[in-house]
């Protein structure tokens, strides 16, 4: 099991130019969270991410992984995007190996964690297709093996099914959850959908339009697995419409 990261986010603020986009922000994401961050279209969720990633300067405050400033060398931070980001040339199995390549895993650990988060993902019968001969949701399922596989401390994912469609949608969100309670790794997981935030979060952050800064950090209980259909999804779920409703 890897060890989720605890994440604080102190007085962080980032300026381009004269915009200011991230306004004075503070929080705190337990380690082995499940934490969900909804906020309206350009209010910088990406450039939160950016600046978790240290891609961004930040203009002042700061962001700390267990108590300490961003070093990717030292915090195992693994990145989901919504498109698809897997090497052409590569076969299922080579990309989900890829990941390891990078991080100087043994050669007999290597091949057992391609075994093992293939199989989770359910590419096992895929292992020697090429990106062209997979769908989205296949593609997006070699993305999510090749992060996991790292054993990431942390895990950012940014809008990472939006692009598809309903069902398969709900069947990753299943594996992202089976995924994380096996690994213990603290997820980031960005979304518009208010529903796939209730879905997914043991924790809702909620972005105000910007400049952006926390408006509400709200603890989910439901219990697993969620029923979308439920009183106390549905209830659950107009109390976050309610707060986004006035961004
Ligand atoms: N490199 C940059 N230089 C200047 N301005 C930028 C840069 N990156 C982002 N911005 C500005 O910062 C604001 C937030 O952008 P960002 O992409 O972080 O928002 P977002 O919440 O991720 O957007 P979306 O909801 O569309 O995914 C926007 O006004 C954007 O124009």
């Amino acid at each position: 099991m890897s060890r989720g990261a605890n994440i604080k986010a102190v007085n962080l603020t980032k300026k381009f130019g004269d915009l200011l986009v991230l306004d004075n922000m503070n929080f705190e994401v337990e380690a082995g969270e499940l934490l969900c961050v909804v906020g309206p279209t350009g209010c910088g969720k990406t450039t939160f991410l950016n600046s978790l990633t240290n891609l961004y300067q930040i203009t002042s405050g700061q962001i700390l992984i267990d108590d300490e400033p961003v070093d990717l060398k030292k915090h195992n931070v693994s990145y989901i995007f919504q498109e698809n980001s897997t090497m052409p040339w590569l076969t299922v199995e080579e990309n989900i190996r890829f990941g390891l390549d990078i991080k100087k895993v043994a050669e007999k650990e290597k091949k057992e964690r391609v075994e093992e988060f293939m199989e989770i993902v359910g590419l096992t019968p895929y292992r020697k297709f090429f990106p062209r001969q997979l769908s989205a949701s296949m593609l997006q399922r070699v993305s999510i093996a090749r992060a996991f596989a790292t054993k990431p401390n942390l895990l950012l994912m940014d809008e990472p099914y939006a692009q598809l469609d309903i069902e398969l949608r709900y069947k990753l969100e299943d594996e992202l959850i089976k995924l994380w309670e096996a690994t213990g790794t603290t997820v980031m997981f960005i979304t518009h959908n208010i529903e796939e935030a209730v879905y997914l979060g043991r924790k809702i952050l909620i972005l105000t339009n910007k400049p952006t800064t926390v408006k509400t950090f709200l603890d989910n209980p439901l219990p697993r697995p969620r029923d979308i259909a439920s009183e106390e999804f549905v209830k659950l779920r107009n109390q976050v419409t309610d707060l986004i409703k006035w961004w």
